[in-house]
């Protein structure tokens, strides 16, 4: 019986290592835990491919290519037609491998002699967790073959190619239909482009105890309501509205406020109890004629701004989207240090001479900044983090949260949100068409909603990105801004 377990878990293939040899050392059977894998992907080959005339496994060197062996016992004993590739030395004697190819009882034809035809479903294990450097030229020519051809493609573990760790592909990959994968996710299953090319993605459970998958998984999850769910305020009627926050952002010039009306209203949407946007006096009217439950007051300097940050009930701000004046930001900064901030678009641009007087200024305390960096955005802020190869997006993102010590929303259609202490999720449900005009203004505002309510810094980042994803797919295909934030759905008990 097949069960999908730890639904939010993702786990490093180093970690998965780790796991497998405690499972080893508590006594579990390895080759146990081989069959029950590979015994899964034949039976979902076998369910979800109906159509196949015949079913090429292809096999890897190592265990990867072990779970393709039972997968092909396992269809070859319901009856299909089943054909067997290997590329590359036999497994090596002795192990897992080597004895699911004895079990398997097929003798395998040599890789570079397959011929894909219409009608066949690949059970592609030539590479999973193991893969460790860009697919040869033979093995490229069969993955674009099968890829031209539409035939359907079964992963094990991951799209051969992808690498598990970082989602990057090496060389080339496959495109799957479906990936089989198992325990937990794993990086290369969210992180694009890796998440684009694993198709449906199935979580199986092998049978290792979950105290050894709690042991050594790492502080990294799918970013799901049950990770901030509990630290989310309830909103009904019965919650005065000072007690749901207030939540200033600041407008940009005259012929630029439309992106920060847009983080207003997306913060009314989300649930702040009131919501305030700081106009330059020039835009004020600009402003005016656009708004109703937003309020609006003028602050053009630092010294109107420092009067009005007397008022403690404003619990949270947002700053960046369309401020235009960098010398501006930097000095209003420098007055919000002690507030809780989300920090967007012009407002990280800033500081891209100088970073650290930026950092600085949030190192002490409680974690209450929150910085939103598309990739460009990213890259002026954190330029070393950005170019070095060896890092996944995660490594990246969790790297410039402790640098930076705030919590970093690395956005994409992958966004990663990672907190200075080393947690970090990577986000799932934003559709494609969320990547449009105006789109990063309304998350600056659902982050701004959550943190004036009270929320911890690296919740209410999660919260705000998750309910975003949640509004785009409600909004559909051919939303604008506007029709998004209309979208937002209430938080319900
Ligand atoms: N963890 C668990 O609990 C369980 C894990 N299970 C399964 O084990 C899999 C991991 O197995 P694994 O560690 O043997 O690695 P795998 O992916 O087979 O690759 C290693 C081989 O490929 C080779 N190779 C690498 N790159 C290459 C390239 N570009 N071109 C050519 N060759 C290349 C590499 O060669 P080497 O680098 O050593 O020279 C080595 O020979 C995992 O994904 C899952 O399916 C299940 O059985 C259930 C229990
Ligand atoms: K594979």
């Amino acid at each position: 019986m097949m069960r999908a377990i730890h639904s939010s878990a993702i786990i490093s293939p180093a970690q998965m290592t780790a796991i497998d040899r405690a499972a080893a050392g508590s006594g579990l059977d390895s080759f146990a835990l081989m069959n029950a894998a590979g015994s899964a992907v034949g039976e979902i080959a076998l369910r979800r491919f109906p159509q196949a005339l015949r079913f090429v496994v292809l096999c890897g060197p190592g265990n990867n290519g072990g779970d393709g062996y039972i997968a092909a016992r396992r269809m070859r004993a319901s009856g299909a037609c089943v054909a067997l590739y290997a590329l590359g030395d036999a497994p090596a004697a002795g192990g897992d491998a080597a004895r699911a190819r004895s079990a398997c009882a097929m003798a395998p034809a040599a890789f570079d002699t397959f011929v894909p035809r219409s009608g066949d479903v690949i059970v592609d294990a030539l590479f999973g967790a193991g893969f460790s450097r860009p697919v040869c030229e033979d093995v490229a020519v069969v993955m674009r073959k099968v890829t031209a051809m539409d035939l359907p493609v079964l992963s094990v573990d991951l799209p051969s190619g992808v690498d598990g760790r970082t989602g990057a592909v090496r060389g080339e990959s496959f495109t799957a239909a479906r990936t089989v994968t198992f325990v937990a996710r794993k990086p290369g299953h969210l992180l694009l482009p890796g998440r684009m090319l694993c198709g449906a993605l199935d979580v199986i459970d092998i049978g290792i105890p979950r105290r050894l998958v709690d042991a050594h998984a790492g502080n990294l999850r799918k970013n799901t309501p049950a990770v901030w769910g509990q630290e989310a305020m309830v909103l009904n009627a019965a919650v005065h509205k000072y007690k749901r926050g207030h939540l200033a952002v600041f407008s940009g010039g005259p012929l630029s406020t439309g992106a920060a009306r847009l983080a207003a209203s997306a913060g009314l949407a989300s649930g702040a109890g009131l919501v305030t946007l700081a106009s330059p006096e020039l835009a004020l009217q600009a402003n005016a004629a656009h708004l109703t439950a937003v309020m609006l007051k003028a602050i053009d300097t630092a010294e109107a701004l420092e009067t009005w940050l007397d008022d403690r009930r404003i619990s949270a701000f947002v700053l960046g989207p369309a401020f235009g004046d960098v010398e501006k930001a930097r000095g209003f900064v420098t007055l919000l240090r002690d507030r809780r901030l989300v920090l967007d678009a012009d407002g990280i641009t800033a500081f891209r001479d100088d970073p650290a007087v930026l950092f600085d200024q949030f190192a002490t305390g409680p974690t209450r900044l929150v910085m939103t960096p598309h990739d460009g955005e990213f890259a002026r802020l954190f330029a070393d983090l950005a170019q070095d190869p060896a890092l996944s997006k995660i490594d990246r993102a969790i790297a410039a949260a402790r640098r930076s010590h705030a919590v970093i929303v690395f956005k994409g259609a992958d966004t990663v949100i990672a907190d200075p202490d080393g947690r970090a999720l990577v986000n799932a449900n934003a559709p494609p068409w969320l990547a449009t005009a105006g789109s990063g203004d309304v998350l600056a505002g659902m982050i701004g909603a959550h943190l004036a309510q009270g929320m911890p810094a690296f919740e209410a980042a999660a919260a705000g990105v998750w309910r975003h994803g949640d509004a785009g797919t409600l909004a559909g295909e051919g939303m604008t801004a506007e029709t998004l934030v209309q979208a937002i759905r209430p938080l319900h008990a």
